[in-house]
């Protein structure tokens, strides 16, 4: 049977376009189908690129404020002129990922939505494709829980808060996680009112709870957060909305100009059909697919936010490259998720890398070893007066990266070290043996090793010979 093309990649964000491209790359003749008229897809439209933009405006804000405090016309001026840069930015990266550039690799980029009528044919707008393999990359959308009164007021999320033009005087975020707390804090700090509604026991529960806890502190200095907060109704307010919640048995209400969401993600499947395929979704809907990325139509793979792995572009990227070696050339690489970090982009950032204390307990029990530096102990964050957070390290009794963790200001560039000795099946210990500058942040990271070996020599019996020597014969 002949195909229109060897690959149809649906979807033009960080997952397909890493597929659309290192397909291209090996010679395969590609088609893209992407539903919006740019590329780039959640990531530079509505998700890493903006927030960061955002954040980055918003710290400058507020260390403006530090060295004198801004008044509300100073503030308004500053959200107007952040929210623009946030779109520069955006602009600037959106040319990098032009249409030109991958019709250049010799691919056809359909603008319109996919959906498939076999598992080998699909409906593109008024057009119907073939291709031999079809890769699914259709990302996900803010999960928006069924709140009493949702519908009747004006709830921002991601896809439209970067769009913002005035600075609304108070903010109430329903959620605690990742996206909620990155951008509660930067509203916070370009002087909007903000207060954290979550529901579950602790903000940012994927953390580890010592890291969790430490940023709660942290963050709280600047954003109302209330945990065990449920929130029961929502109606339109005054002037914005009032947000009905019951915490600790006991029913309050908090007015705000604007209500963000941010409780999770729902995958992109809904206008793909993919019943007409026979493919499988799990529970929540995400595609479901096993270790090689495939579904169970052997020809059809999913790689991104959609198959509900791991959010993250990073991770679309690593899927969309396992995907590439998969659908063009016939392997069965597995993917892996046990090497792959984030970060939490608050300020201070957290590195989270494998399992949390909690999780590692569970499994190494006593075994487990766990390495922990204050910051307030290194020299160069006591030199910037960044003294807070700190530095875990979880090992086996050899040495094992099991689980590294930071909260501090850069901790996801310097703590990385971890993650890239850890990728290199190296053992934590190794990186006391390579010279750090001084006073690079990511000494603190050496100085963490170090506590292996001080925990490792003060048990053993080579101390012990080695302070009889020392003791008796020199
Ligand atoms: C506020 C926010 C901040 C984030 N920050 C970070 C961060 O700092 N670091 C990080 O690693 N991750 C971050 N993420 C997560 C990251 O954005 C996603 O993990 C990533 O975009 C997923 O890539 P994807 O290719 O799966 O989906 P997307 O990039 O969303 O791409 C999916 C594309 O498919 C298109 N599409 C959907 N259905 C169809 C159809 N039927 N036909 C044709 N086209 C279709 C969509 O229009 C879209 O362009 C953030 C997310 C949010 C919301
Ligand atoms: N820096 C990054 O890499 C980055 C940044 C932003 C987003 N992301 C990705 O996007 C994903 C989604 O982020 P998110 O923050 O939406 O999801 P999340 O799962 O991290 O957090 C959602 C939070 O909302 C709470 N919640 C759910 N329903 C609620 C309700 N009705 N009332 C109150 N609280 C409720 C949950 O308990 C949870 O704490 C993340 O998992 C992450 O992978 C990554």
């Amino acid at each position: 049977m002949s195909f229109d093309y060897q690959i149809a990649v649906i979807g033009g964000g960080s997952g397909g376009l890493t597929v659309a491209a290192g397909a291209a790359s090996f010679g395969a003749k590609v088609a893209l189908i992407e539903r919006k008229s740019q590329l780039g897809g959640d990531c530079l439209h509505y998700g890493c690129m903006p927030s960061k933009a955002l954040i980055q405006g918003a710290k400058e804000v507020y260390q403006a404020n530090e060295i004198s405090t801004l008044n509300d016309q100073e503030y308004d001026q500053l959200f107007e002129s952040t929210m623009k840069r946030v779109q520069t930015a955006v602009q600037d990266v959106q040319n990098h990922d032009s249409k030109e550039r991958f019709i250049n690799l010799g691919i056809d980029i359909y603008e319109a939505e996919a959906a498939f009528e076999d598992e080998h044919t699909l409906k593109v707008g008024d057009q119907t494709i073939t291709a031999k393999r079809i890769i699914i990359s259709t990302g996900s959308s803010p999960l928006v829980p069924p709140i009493e009164g949702m519908d009747s007021i004006d709830y921002i999320t991601n896809e439209s808060i970067f769009s913002l033009k005035k600075r609304p005087q108070s903010l109430a975020v329903i959620g605690g996680g990742i996206i909620g707390l990155e951008l509660s804090q930067a509203m916070a700090r370009l002087g909007v009112e903000v207060t954290v509604l979550e529901g579950a026991e602790r903000i940012l529960s994927k953390e580890d709870e010592e890291i969790a806890s430490t940023a709660s502190h942290l963050i709280s200095s600047s954003v109302h957060l209330m945990t065990n907060a449920v929130v029961d109704k929502v109606e339109r307010g005054e002037n914005g909305a009032t947000i009905h919640y019951t915490k600790d048995g006991q029913s309050s209400q908090i007015a705000a100009e604007q209500v963000l969401v941010a409780t999770g993600r729902t995958p992109n499947t809904g206008g793909l059909n993919l019943e007409a395929a026979g493919i499988d979704t799990d529970k929540k809907g995400f595609i479901a697919v096993d270790k090689s990325l495939r579904t169970n139509k052997r020809q059809v793979y999913a790689v991104g936010d959609c198959n509900g792995s791991m959010p993250f572009t990073h991770v679309a990227g690593m899927e969309g490259k396992i995907a590439v070696s998969n659908a063009v050339f016939g392997l069965s690489r597995k993917v892996s998720y046990t090497k792959v970090p984030w970060v939490v982009y608050t300020d201070p950032e957290i590195y989270h890398l494998g399992m949390t204390e909690q999780d590692a307990r569970s499994v190494y029990g006593d075994s487990l070893m766990t390495f922990k530096t204050k910051l307030e102990h290194n020299d160069r964050f006591m030199a910037e007066q960044h003294k807070e957070g700190l530095v875990k390290v979880l090992t086996t009794s050899s040495g094992k990266i099991v689980g590294a963790h930071a909260i501090g200001d850069g901790a996801g560039e310097w703590m990385q070290e971890v993650g890239t000795v850890q990728a290199l099946n190296k053992k934590f210990q190794s990186i006391s043996n390579i010279v750090h500058p001084y006073p690079a942040k990511n000494n603190v990271v050496t100085q963490t090793a170090d506590l292996y070996w001080r925990e490792k020599l003060f048990n053993s019996p080579i101390n012990k010979a080695l302070s009889w020597y020392v003791q008796n014969l020199r």
